[in-house]
């Protein structure tokens, strides 16, 4: 065993391929930006799945080390975004033409942290019809509980009201807000008596969709930054699109308990 061949350093260090005909100075940091950011997409993907199987085994404690785990990733990732804004709109401008029509779109690995996050949309699995190993993937995890489906199943089997309907949702449909979990929520936050493992696992969550919401606005910025108002290459509106998954929340129960907290 050595350092090279336990992390196949060969192979790693030989997967950047700069498509830019003269090859531009700037692209390789480009491509690493996005590596770096697959790599650790693919251990969120890993740490969530496990948060997910702990859960539904009523492993409360261990399940939040998980989600711990994740959140410093994304706190990573997010300030990761400082290192693409050293690239200034005239290098991208300059290499931007060779990327064709692939985007930020095509990332299977990003699309299934949002399925398994809530934010379903079966319409994205067409663009890995011709990728059958990510097409299964985000099959399966369009079809599968999400996260917070069992976390809230945990809260049903700790007698809390979870509405029968929430629990037997179809869950290959995006989640919709159900208001009868407000209240629930309020019994856990507002008790004199707070039980701090379920708070502390409700508050883990709220960070996990606070430190997504940093990332998608330093994403736009960047963009925004970078390319200004120019259509993207796959086919969005751009900076207009991205603002518009600003309004995507995914445990929208969380944030609605707190305008009903009194005292
Ligand atoms: C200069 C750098 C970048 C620019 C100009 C840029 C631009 C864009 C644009 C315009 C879109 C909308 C889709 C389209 O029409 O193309 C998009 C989507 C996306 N980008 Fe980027 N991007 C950049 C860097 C990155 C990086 C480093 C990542 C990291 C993985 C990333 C991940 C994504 C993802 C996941 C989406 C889909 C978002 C969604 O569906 O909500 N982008 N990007
Ligand atoms: N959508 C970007 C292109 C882009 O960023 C991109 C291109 C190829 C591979 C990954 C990319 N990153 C995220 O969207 C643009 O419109 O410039």
């Amino acid at each position: 065993m050595s350092y090279g061949s336990y992390l196949d350093l060969d192979r790693l260090l030989s997967s950047q391929h700069p498509v830019s005909k003269p090859e531009h100075h700037d692209e390789l940091l480009f491509i690493i930006q996005h590596q770096t950011s697959e790599l650790w997409l693919k251990l969120i993907l890993h740490e969530l799945l496990e948060a997910r199987r702990l859960f539904d085994q009523d492993n409360l404690g261990k399940a939040l080390k998980c989600i711990a785990r994740v959140k410093a990733i994304q706190r990573t990732m997010t300030e990761q975004w400082s290192v693409l804004g050293t690239l200034t709109p005239r290098e991208y401008a300059q290499f931007r033409g060779f990327l064709g029509n692939s985007s930020g779109f095509q990332s299977y690995q990003y699309r299934g942290v949002e399925f398994l996050l809530g934010n379903k949309n079966r319409g994205m699995l067409r663009v890995f019809e011709s990728d059958p190993e990510a097409h299964a993937l985000l099959s399966t995890l369009l079809s599968e509980p999400t996260l917070y489906d069992s976390f809230l199943a945990v809260l049903a089997r700790a007698d809390y009201d979870i509405p029968a309907d929430v629990l037997h949702r179809d869950t290959s449909e995006p989640w919709v807000f159900h208001k009868e979990l407000v209240p629930v929520f309020q019994k856990i936050y507002e008790s004199d008596d707070t039980p701090w493992g379920l708070y502390e696992a409700c508050e883990d969550l709220v960070d996990v969709e606070d430190n997504f919401q940093a990332w998608r606005f330093r994403h736009l910025r960047t963009v925004q930054r970078t390319i200004g108002f120019k259509v993207g290459t796959g086919g969005s509106s751009g900076v207009d699109f991205l603002k518009r998954a600003l309004d995507l929340t995914f445990f929208p129960e969380l944030y609605a308990v707190r305008t009903e907290i009194g005292s």
